[in-house]
């Protein structure tokens, strides 16, 4: 039996998947009659300070971003105080329902990071479980149905009543370790994804004409990555795009901007080509070219949203924009946790 005698979940959402499966797991361990706190990271400011009892058990649930945790997650780990409690690190990832089975998501670096810090910090590692709730990422597929979605927030629901009886009775659980060697394989993407995507993905938002101007999703953005201005969303390279804007925006006017995406990349690859004569040097390795590629997106990236920012105050242009925005057709839909 753990002899923990509380257990405190520090959470981070976007969507309410990390948040839900926060709650099924105080549920659970209430049922044990032990005592659950759950809290929202984003709420803690200065995590150095936080007073944790050495004898009660730590949960982490957060989404995985880019093969990851995403860095409010991993900066909130980073700024724990060191303690000896024993800690248990769980994410959500991108689960999808194909016939009656759901196909897991794919966690990378998730837990390779975390528990390097953890560790370094005098924590012991309690457990490492993946939670497959239905994906979030909406700039990259469309929503799940509804069905699909229930379907999934059952089956999680189940899983996590089963492995907190596990972790109640004293066993294993460290189920995610059956993932590393394909975590293994997708590191580098993660590590790219960390340093260079998230940038880029940040800046893909935008608003249409559709957009009221009523605030909410500045308002309800958990990092404060959305600013306005004449009445419009902009956002910042703070935005970690956990699609809370996107999925809750009630006039489903927060767009993802495709078609810009092609031209962006058309562009990049254009820059390229003029520059192979100069750098020429950089171009004889496929990481040089990639370095090369991805600063010059990003540069592109910093200039142009800006200028489109003030382009799309005009009703044709953004309608223009719009139209190449596969998230603004219906067959897309939202993401709404129930
Ligand atoms: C920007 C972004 C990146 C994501 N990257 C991954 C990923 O690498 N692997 C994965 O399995 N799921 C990925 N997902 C899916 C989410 O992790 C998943 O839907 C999660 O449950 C969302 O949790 P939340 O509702 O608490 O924010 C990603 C979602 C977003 C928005």
């Amino acid at each position: 039996m753990n002899t923990a005698r509380d257990l405190i979940i520090y959470y981070f959402s976007g969507t309410g998947n990390s948040k839900q499966v926060a709650l099924w797991w105080a549920e659970a361990t209430l049922k044990k009659g032990i005592a659950a706190r759950v809290v929202d990271i984003t709420t803690v400011t200065n995590p150095n300070s936080l007073e944790i009892n050495s004898d009660s058990l730590m949960l982490i649930v957060s989404p995985t971003h880019g093969f990851n945790y995403p860095p409010v997650t991993i900066r909130f780990i980073r700024r724990l105080p060191r303690g000896k409690n024993l800690v248990v690190l769980a994410n959500t990832r991108a689960g999808l329902k194909i016939g009656r089975f759901i196909t897991p998501g794919l966690s990378g670096i998730t837990f390779m990071l975390s528990a390097i810090l953890l560790l370094s910090k005098g924590y012991k590692l309690g457990g490492l479980i993946s939670f497959d709730m239905p994906s979030n990422w909406l700039s990259i597929h469309p929503a799940l149905s509804a069905e699909s979605a229930n379907y999934i927030f059952h089956s999680m629901q189940q899983k996590v009543q089963r492995y907190a009886d596990k972790l109640f009775d004293g066993q294993s659980v460290f189920p995610a370790l059956r993932d590393l060697i394909q975590d293994l394989l997708i590191s580098p993407v993660a590590i790219g994804y960390y340093l260079a995507g998230r940038f880029f993905l940040a800046k893909s938002f935008y608003a249409s004409n559709a957009c009221t101007s009523c605030g909410l999703c500045e308002k309800n953005c958990p990092l404060h990555a959305i600013k306005k201005s004449r009445k419009r969303p902009y956002w910042t390279f703070r935005c970690e795009s956990c699609m809370k804007c996107m999925n809750s925006c009630p006039q489903e006017a927060i767009q993802t901007t495709h078609g810009l995406w092609v031209l962006l990349f058309g562009l990049t690859f254009l820059i390229m080509g003029l520059l192979q004569p100069i750098l020429a040097d950089y171009y004889r390795t496929f990481a040089g070219k990639l370095a090369l590629f991805t600063l010059i997106l990003l540069a592109l990236v910093a200039i142009l949203y800006p200028i489109q920012y003030v382009l799309i105050k005009n009703r044709r242009i953004n309608a223009a924009i719009t139209y190449m925005s596969l998230t603004f057709y219906k067959f897309w839909g939202r993401y709404r946790c129930k």
